[in-house]
């Protein structure tokens, strides 16, 4: 099945429950111009289970985590090479169309970045342009449910044809992850979603993760480790443009194999 038809099987079906490998990246390879930002990736991510990409500033964590989406095509500068296959298929393979590539690969930005619209509208616009509802029920069925699943319904059923704008910066994050929910992706990347939030907020996104991974694979660039060990299953510890070293998240934080991993987590460098 190729990611296209799989896009619409979901939207039938729901994600799929099952387990195993969604994302096998190999020998990936991304250039700015001539700086070579990240050199020869190979990295497997498992179903319904929260990855966590760490590593210092600069060492290429984003833009790995751009490329699961093809979001780095919007950077001319950018070139990609390697194969990223999602469900067995080449995402920059000629067939696959990226709007519906990044509907079922969602992304949650560092910063809260809700449109100047009302709640309820920035919910409704990825089912509005993906055609998903049949009706005016049905949308409203769509903006509840995935209010309900980024667990903000409480706090916004009273107001939501205010603006998401006027949310607190954790509520509109979560309000974004809402969003990503709405076209029903599989797998939602997260970029330092927690970097802009209070402790009370980035607890909230936490546990939703948590909750969420029953459902999608979520994949999330952290410079927490104590958020990495918190919430992820596996971690990839990146360094200079290379993967150094990926396993169980436990194991990675109490006996790495690797120095240069070990060197990061006690905070010799970094
Ligand atoms: N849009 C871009 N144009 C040119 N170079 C870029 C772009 N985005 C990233 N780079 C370069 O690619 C390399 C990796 O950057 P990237 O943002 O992926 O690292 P990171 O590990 O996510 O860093 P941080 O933790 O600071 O966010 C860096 O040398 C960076 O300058």
């Amino acid at each position: 099945m190729n990611v296209l038809t799989q896009a619409e099987a979901n939207v039938e079906n729901g994600p799929d429950t099952g387990n195993g490998v969604i994302i096998s990246t190999r020998d990936v390879n991304v250039y700015y111009g001539d700086n070579h930002a990240l050199q020869g990736v190979s990295l497997d991510i498992n179903k319904h289970q929260v990855t966590s990409l760490i590593g210092p500033s600069g060492c290429g964590k984003s833009t790995y985590l751009r490329c699961l989406n093809r979001m780095n095509d919007t950077v001319d500068s950018c070139r990609v090479t390697g194969e990223i296959l999602l469900d067995g298929v080449d995402i920059y393979g000629p067939s696959v169309d990226e709007v519906l590539l990044r509907a079922r690969v969602g992304m949650v930005f560092q910063k809260p970045n809700p449109f100047p619209k009302s709640i309820y509208d920035n919910v409704a616009y990825g089912p509005r342009i993906h055609g998903l509802a049949d009706n005016k029920d049905d949308l409203d069925e769509m903006v509840l449910t995935s209010l309900e699943k980024a667990g903000l319904i409480k706090e916004v059923q009273d107001r939501l044809h205010s603006s998401g704008t006027g949310l607190s910066g954790g509520q509109q994050q979560r309000l974004c992850i809402a969003r990503a929910l709405a076209v029903r992706p599989d797998i939602i990347l997260m970029d330092e979603p927690c970097s802009a939030l209070d402790p009370i907020a980035t607890a909230k996104v936490e546990e939703l993760i948590d909750e969420l991974k029953e459902n999608y694979t979520i994949i999330i660039v952290t410079h927490s480790m104590q958020q990495a060990a918190r919430i992820s299953q596996r971690t990839a510890f990146f360094h200079l443009g290379e993967i150094v070293e990926t396993g169980d998240t436990e194991k990675l934080f109490t006996s790495p194999s690797d120095k240069r991993t070990q060197g990061y987590i006690t905070g010799r460098f970094g």
